[in-house]
This record gives C-alpha cells, structure tokens and sequence, in this order.
C-alpha cells in the first residue's frame, strides 16, 4: 500500500513524497544539499526493493522527490543518519532525455565508476577495465579487449571453442565446476548487495555485513585459480607443447592475450595483474549477464508459446531439421534476434547500470549532480516508458522487426541501453550477441520445452546488480531433431 502525497521531515531534511504517476519519471536529488530519496523499482510498488538513497552534505533546502512506500518508513531512522554521515550523494535519472545529456553531452564528465569496497577487493584493487578510472590504464585495456579480443577475426578464432562448449552442453556434460558457478554467483551477489561501509565510510574497519570479509574469500579463489591456469599455460608454451590440436580456430581468450604480450617484446603494455583483472572482468561481466538473459528469453517464451513456434519455424527453414545450428546461421535470424532484443528490453541484465560518478559537478536538466555523486541510470523505466513503447509492458518481439526501428545496441537511441551508452558502453556486446543467439538457437532447435509438471510460470525479478528472475526457472528438454548424431 501506498501513503498519501505528502511530505515528513528527517532530521533537517524534508522529504516529499506523492501517488502520483508523474513522480514515477525523474528521480533526480538536488545535490547541493542534504536529501534523500528511497527507489522504487517496479509499477505496481507490491514487492518494492529497501533500497535507500541519500545526496550529500551542505546547508540549504532540499527536495527529494520520491515515492514512499509504507515497507520503506522503516528506514527513517538510517535516513536521518545518512544525511548527517554519507559522503556520497546517489541521484537516479530515470528519462531518455536526461539520459542523453548525461551520456551523450556531458560523457567525459560522467564516465567514471564509485569502486565499492567488494570491487575494490576483488578486482585487483579496481585495476580492471570496470573500476579503473578514465585514464591511459583504463584506455589501454579496453583497447585490448575490443580491438584484440571483440573484433570479429577474434572471435571467429574462438568459434571452435564456443562450438565445443555447446556441444558438451548438449551432451549434459558440463566442464565448468559447480564451485566455479557459486563462486561466480557470489561475486555477483557482494557487488550488487548495498554496504553499509560504502555509504557511510567511517563504518568501513567494522565491516558490518562482512561483505569484505568474503569479497577477500572470492578473490583469494579466484586468483589461485587463475594463476594456476596462467602459470600452467605459460610452461605448456615453454616446452614447446601447443595446447590442443595445432589449430587456429581452437584459440581462447589466454592465448590471444599471451600473443598480445609477447608481441610487446618485453615493454609489455599488459602487467600480469592486469590480465588477470582482464580475464576476472570477462568472467564476471560476461557470464551472469548472458545466463541471465537467456533465462528471461525462455521464461518469456514460456509464456508466449507462438512466439517460440515463430522462433523454432524460422530455424527450421534456415537450418533445417537434419542440421546443427552454426554460429554462421545467426544473421539469418532476424526474428530470434528480435526476441532477444525484446529481452534485453523489459528485462535488462543491468538494470540500474553501474553507478556514473561525475568528475565535476553537472547540470543536467534542472538538477546540478555534484561532483563524486553515485548516479544510477534506471535504464529498466526508460524501457518501460510509455512514450516511447506502445504496450510497453508486452513482449512484443515484432516491434524490433518494423523498418527503421533504429534499435540496436551500440546506446544510440537513449530509449534503448542495455549495454548502456558513451565511453563506459558495455565492450562485450558483440561476444554477448553471439552467445546469447547461439545458444538460444541451438537449445530451441534442438529441443521442445516444457514446465514441470503443475509448475507454475512465475515472472517476477529479485532486485541486485543484475535483474535477476525471482524463482529459477526450470523447464525440461524433449529432442525435436531426428538423429541422434546431431545430439553428438
Ligand atoms: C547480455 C550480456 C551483457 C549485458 C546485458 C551487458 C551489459 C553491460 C552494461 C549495462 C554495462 C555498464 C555500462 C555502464 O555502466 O554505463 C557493461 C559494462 C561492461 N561489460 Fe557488459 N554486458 C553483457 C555481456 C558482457 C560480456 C560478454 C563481456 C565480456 C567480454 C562484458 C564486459 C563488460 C565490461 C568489461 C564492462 C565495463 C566497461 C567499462 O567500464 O569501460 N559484458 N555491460
């Protein structure tokens, strides 16, 4: 239930707060002073997220314009103190327009990251491509990722891998370790989870929530374990030995970074802990998101069922019933491609993208974003807002297949971002649209699905860094293919 439009004060902070629809658009805090604001996530407002937010220090009057929901007075308290102790301001911008003047006029200014301490921990001190300020460190790694990694002769090397992935999959043998998978899905969970110590620094030595405590236990996991496939590769190399078959289209990511690091001739543009940061970035920014998204595709689909016959009679006519799907046969898709932008839309893996900070303060619209300011984008509104989507709440995969639509996912049109917009955009779309398609398509031609046995389809999503679905999902495969070579 939903109060009443109304204000309450908080310590010297006033807070408004309404029913009214119209507050659902900007969610922007002043930040020249102190105000609060609590985020809502979802229309109905039935299973709302406690996630509270503060803008910064200094005298003054200030509005937060917000809408309150009763599950969230709990919090009055904390707000009151966060005013008094945050020394981070959080604004949200929730509008296409807002969005292109933060992404597109103001890009420099906003194309840094706020490190949490989790970050900080596990990604080699923020020495990755995602925490890593503008700056030639962070130019020089994402150079090597899209230029040497994203570029298509690249991944054309990779297909042999990416073939032989799938396959295992098909064969329900899978090679990545359940251990592998928790450990990843914990990264995931301690970035997303809000800490206590971030908002309010002088809190950080008693980690509270322990969330350092086990970032130290992931990063610790996850450096062993890529040292040692590191080191193992490096003296496979040494010894003359290649690492399978001598064949160019069996290449991985290590490989092409290794040859990236020889080539430097000893001036290694790349140190050791920046690979390492590289590779960490790879795992975790590209494998949720991906399973994330193929969950949603399917539970939509689940839904629809003509829309995965529409999918499955397209694969037959470009693959057809006697054959594996290919990677080639991706952009002779359109339609599965669709889906898979209808996808990204409603249920975009990083919703809130990853907070901009501002390297100065900035005006954008009528509201000046301090300097230091966490600024979440709420790309999940902006694709959902009715001004731009007919029927916005419906999966449509048709609305992507009118001419000129002019969606894709380079960040062009602000009301489409899932890979986000400007210098920060995501750098692995072009991994992430082969992957996600591929296996889509070879789950889908391959087999029919069904829910459980008086299972119901729930479609709702858990809050945290990537929009997860609420309950997983679980369908089972029937084979649709007639021989069972191609199971192989
Ligand atoms: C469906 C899959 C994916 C989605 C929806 C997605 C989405 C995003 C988004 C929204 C951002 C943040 C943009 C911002 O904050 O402005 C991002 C950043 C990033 N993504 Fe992805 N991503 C996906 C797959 C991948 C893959 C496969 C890789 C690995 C190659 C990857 C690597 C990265 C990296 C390194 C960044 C940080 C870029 C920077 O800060 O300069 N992502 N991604």
């Amino acid at each position: 239930m939903v109060v009443e439009v109304g204000s309450v004060e908080i310590g010297r902070v006033r807070m408004q707060y309404s029913t009214r629809e119209d507050l659902l658009g900007e969610t922007v805090i002043s930040g020249k002073s102190q105000a609060a604001a609590l985020v809502y996530h979802r229309d109905d407002l039935q299973r709302v997220d406690s996630f509270f937010l503060m803008a910064g220090h200094g005298g003054g009057k200030q509005t937060a314009r917000v809408k309150l929901h009763r599950y969230h007075q709990g919090h009055e308290a904390c707000l009151w103190l966060a005013t008094y102790l945050s020394s981070n301001p959080i604004s949200i911008v929730s509008s296409s327009s807002l969005a292109k003047e933060m992404l597109k006029d103001h890009d420099a200014i906003f194309a840094n990251h706020n490190p949490p301490i989790a970050a900080l921990v596990i990604a080699y001190g923020g020495n990755d491509i995602l925490w890593n300020p503008l700056g030639p460190d962070w130019r020089m790694m994402r150079k090597v990722l899209v230029r040497d990694l994203m570029s298509n002769t690249s991944l054309d090397a990779c297909y042999n891998l990416r073939r032989q992935e799938i396959q295992q999959m098909m064969e329900e043998k899978t090679r990545i370790g359940v251990e592998f998978r928790k450990m990843i899905g914990e990264l995931v969970i301690l970035l997303g989870k809000t800490n206590i110590s971030d908002i309010f620094p002088i809190l950080a030595p008693l980690d509270l929530q322990g969330i350092e405590r086990k970032a130290k236990v992931v990063f610790t996991w996850a450096d062993t374990i890529l040292d040692s496939v590191i080191n193992e590769r490096l003296k496979m190399e040494a010894g003359g030995e290649k690492r399978s078959k001598d064949d160019l289209e069996s290449k991985d990511f290590l490989e092409i970074f290794l040859e990236i690091k020889q080539q430097e001739d000893g001036k290694a543009a790349l140190s050791m802990r920046q690979l390492k940061a590289l590779l960490l970035d790879i795992i975790s920014a590209g494998t949720d998101t991906t399973t994330t998204t193929l969950e949603w595709a399917f539970a939509e689909m689940m839904q629809n069922p003509n829309i995965m016959r529409k999918v499955q009679e397209e694969l037959g006519k470009v693959v057809g019933m006697s054959n594996k799907v290919e990677e080639s046969h991706i952009s002779m898709l359109p339609y599965l491609n669709a889906v898979v932008k209808e996808t990204l839309r409603l249920h975009p893996a990083i919703s809130l993208l990853i907070p901009h900070c501002p390297s100065q303060s900035c005006t954008i619209g009528q509201f000046t974003i301090p300097k230091g300011a966490n600024v979440f984008l709420n790309v999940w509104k902006i694709h959902r807002d009715p001004e731009a989507w007919e029927d916005p709440s419906e999966f449509l995969p048709e609305r992507f297949l009118r001419d000129n639509n002019g969606y894709d996912y380079m960040g062009n049109n602000f009301n489409y971002l899932p890979f986000g917009s400007g210098r920060r955009i995501c750098p692995g779309i072009s991994l992430a649209e082969r992957m996600s398609m591929y296996m889509l398509a070879t789950l889908l031609h391959s087999f029919e699905w069904k829910l459980l046995e008086n299972a119901e389809l729930d479609l709702s999503d858990e809050f945290g860094l990537m929009l997860k679905k609420r309950i997983p999902l679980v369908i089972t495969p029937t084979p649709r293919l007639s021989k069972v070579e191609l199971y192989k």
